[in-house]
């Protein structure tokens, strides 16, 4: 009789099969796309697209080849149902293995012995490239289990699936866990398409991992609404975006932009640092009022009469008649630059007549003299005046949000004016000369150019958008008339129109146009108006109710997923409860879910971390850890002087036991990069760049430092302590909410 293993691997080689199978296939069809002649550029343009979703469907089947299949499913009836990372058929079109997102493959995730969805068992099926390693089984009838019907060879029951992968060493970027998704992480990543569902969760939670599965999840299940619009992830920096990066992929999934919040306004970099405190100011929700005063400050009414001199006449423009401008335009519910040419040319109109009127007077005391032809004249006389439009620029200018920022920071009247609700003291961190960018700066240009409008500048993009797919357009026409006279007979292409025949590169353009060749991301991402499908939001807690008006305005749909954790709030214009953080922008439309099991710490740092949170929030309740190791967190204190080069040795040190982390104090940062250099798996950084990152080993260096250096030092120290999977050490003077001699190993 076969065992278990030997009985899952016939199963794993069918699948191989079938997948080998499908993936010749798609290839195969893939060549015959690419080779077959296409005679007019439309049929090119769909052969085009077919080529692309062959493509995709290739990345996903290749991406399936390592884990192929990780469980099974055996049901009351006897029915067995194999789950992995991608559904497959056989040539009868009967289902082989399960997609994990499918309904059918949920019990896999959900079901207990108490509600055992219709499943006797589940089996977790563990693999070495194509080969079945072990299977480890969780009898889920109660009846069988009580009389131990459990079969031989099948080792471990329970969590030792999830316990291994806990414990496996960490490769510096994130997982995939389709494995060992839990109920209530399922439950999440399951939960419906429209809507906002924000989930809070301590660290270690899965929050990071729930949010990636439940974007593959909802790419499966909604694929046709979502391919089109995509799915944004905004995440706190760069680096965490890159040890996140290779999740979705890894499951096949590419239809997925990551960015921070400082690359949501395209064609710009928003890198530059600045102060915490100038960053809180800026991510105020009364910077949306702020920014809208800025705008109509630009539309100016004098409160005195302007003259202006057009060839030797004197014009007068008085303030009622820009009152009367400016109200019209204003009334026409346009943005500030569209409006302006509404507002200009009831101002030239003014002047036309008036200067029409002192020209054209009839000395006699008659009617006018001058007929329609003439005051046309006048007015182009009056258009051209450098000195009008030097005029208009003042009254109503076309801005860039750029324009506008840098003359409103440059400007303490200005601001002054914008920003009475300010303190003086808010308003002088605001006050700047330059035009470089924060990452503050980016919602409030964003804002910015929705009250602005187009300032001429993302018309010159589309512009030379539009010339670069005319130029495509007739690439593809040269290329089809070159091969029209070889490849026809005579009599062909005497019936045969070509394509150039019937269409112009400008026509052809539009084809293009109306279906970009570009990847969704690349034009999502050269398109500030682009909607997404949905959003997903990590480390939600770090966002400044500015940039959640920013973030909800790709997303108009509000479908989102926002995880991250109040408790670990570092930045200034965070929020420390989803109240405070969303209510500007989604008032109370926003479900909540909550995690509270932590995957990643060990219980014995997980206690250490939980006495810091007690102090950020008395009422919070630490997440549970699943597991512990034995291994208390250490604690060494060395002089200031040495401090440096301690950490270097123990850093080189905890090398041993995989990734190292060395979370210090922005402070101390420089000296104990110096001193540990550029070593490969070390990462030394602040807390801010630790952010949703983890390492097998962590070591905090100046804790004290960590905790005076922002308000939310308490909170940073708590990010800090809960950054490991397996081991932690803390060098320098311990604060005060550390002092507990229990928690730690006294050895060291
Ligand atoms: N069901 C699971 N199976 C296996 N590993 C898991 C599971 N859930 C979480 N993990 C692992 O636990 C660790 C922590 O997960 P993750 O980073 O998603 O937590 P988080 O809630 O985002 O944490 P933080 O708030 O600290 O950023 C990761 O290594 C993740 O792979």
């Amino acid at each position: 009789m076969q065992n278990p293993v030997q009985a899952e691997q016939v199963y794993l080689t069918a699948f191989y099969t079938a997948l080998d199978r499908e993936r010749e296939r798609t290839e195969g069809r893939r060549r015959d796309e690419q080779v077959a002649g296409t005679r007019n550029a439309q049929a090119l343009h769909q052969r085009d697209g077919r080529v692309r979703d062959l493509n995709a469907r290739l990345a996903r089947l290749n991406a399936a080849e390592g884990g192929l299949c990780f469980g099974r499913l055996d049901s009351e009836a006897g029915e067995i149902l194999h789950i992995g990372r991608i559904g497959l058929h056989d040539d009868d079109y009967e289902s082989l293995l399960v997609d994990w997102r499918a309904p059918a493959a949920r019990p896999f995730y959900i079901a207990t012995a108490v509600v055992n969805e219709g499943v006797v068992r589940r089996r977790h099926i563990q693999t070495r490239l194509r080969q079945v390693v072990d299977v480890q089984d969780e009898q889920l009838d109660l009846d069988r289990t009580a009389d131990g019907a459990s079969q031989p060879g099948t080792g471990v029951v329970g969590e030792s699936v999830l316990l291994n992968a806990l414990e496996a060493r960490r490769t510096g970027t994130m997982e995939s866990i389709v494995r060992t998704i839990q109920a209530d992480q399922d439950r999440i990543i399951r939960s419906e398409l429209p809507g906002i569902l924000v989930v809070q969760g301590g660290p270690g939670t899965g929050k990071t991992a729930i949010a990636l599965h439940r974007a593959a999840f909802l790419l499966y299940t909604h694929r046709d609404q979502l391919e089109k619009r995509g799915i944004l992830v905004v995440g706190p920096n760069p680096t965490f975006l890159k040890f996140i990066g290779q999740v979705l992929p890894s499951l096949g999934e590419d239809g997925v932009r990551l960015v921070t919040v400082a690359e949501l306004y395209p064609g710009l970099t928003a890198t530059r640092p600045e102060p915490a405190e100038v960053t809180e100011v800026k991510g105020r929700a009364v910077m949306a009022e702020v920014i809208e005063t800025a705008v109509a400050d630009r539309q100016w009414v004098p409160d005195r009469p302007i003259e202006l001199t057009v060839d030797r006449t004197v014009l007068r423009l008085d303030p009622s008649v820009c009152d009367t401008a400016r109200a019209s335009a204003r009334a026409r519910r346009l943005t500030h630059n569209q409006a302006q040419p509404f507002f200009a040319t009831d101002i030239i109109d003014a002047l036309t007549a008036q200067y029409a009127e002192l020209i054209g007077a009839d000395p006699l005391g008659g009617e006018n003299l001058l007929d329609e032809y003439d005051l046309a004249e006048l007015r182009k006389e009056v258009v051209a005046e450098s000195a009008v439009q030097d005029l208009l620029y003042r009254l109503w200018p076309v801005l860039s949000p750029q324009d506008l920022l840098v003359d409103l920071y440059g400007d303490e009247a200005r601001l002054a004016s914008a920003a009475p609700q300010l303190s003086a003291l808010d308003r002088e961190h605001l006050l700047r000369y330059g035009d470089d960018w924060s990452p503050a700066d980016v919602p409030l240009l964003d804002e910015a150019a929705e009250l602005l409008g187009d300032d001429g500048q993302e018309l010159a993009r589309e512009r030379a958008e539009r010339a670069r797919a005319i130029a495509y357009a007739q690439g593809s026409l040269d290329v089809l008339s070159g091969s029209g006279s070889t490849d026809w007979d005579e009599d062909d292409e005497a019936e045969i129109l070509s394509a150039k025949d019937i269409l112009d590169a400008e026509a052809l353009a539009a084809r293009y146009e109306a279906d970009d060749d570009r990847t969704l991301a690349e034009r999502a991402e050269s398109d500030r108006r682009w909607t997404y499908g949905h959003v997903i939001v990590d480390e939600a807690q770090e966002l400044s109710p500015m940039a959640w008006r920013a973030i909800g305005r790709r997303c108009p749909l509000r479908s989102m997923t926002l995880v991250g954790d109040v408790a670990q709030t570092g930045a200034a214009g965070g929020g420390t409860s989803w109240q405070q953080a969303l209510g500007s922008s989604f008032g109370d439309r926003w479900r909540l879910a909550e995690l509270t099991m932590n995957y990643r710490t060990p219980a014995e740092v997980a206690d250490l971390a939980a006495q810091v949170l007690s102090e950020v929030d008395p009422t919070a309740k630490a997440p549970r850890s699943v597991r512990s190791t034995g291994v208390k967190p250490w604690h060494v204190d060395v002089p200031a002087a040495e401090q440096a080069s301690y950490v270097s040795k123990v850093a080189h040190e905890e090398r041993q036991h995989g990734q190292v982390g060395v979370i210090t104090s922005r402070h101390r940062l420089e000296l104990v990069q110096e001193s540990i250099g550029d070593v490969p798996d070390v990462t030394v950084l602040t807390v801010a760049g630790a952010k949703g990152l983890e390492f097998d080993s962590v070591l905090v260096v100046d804790p004290d430092g960590i905790l005076i250096e922002s308000p939310r030092g308490l909170r940073d120290l708590y990010v800090a302590l809960t950054r490991c999977t397996q081991r932690l050490g803390v060098i320098g003077p311990l604060p005060d909410v550390l002092q507990s001699s229990s928690a730690w190993d006294e050895r060291r």
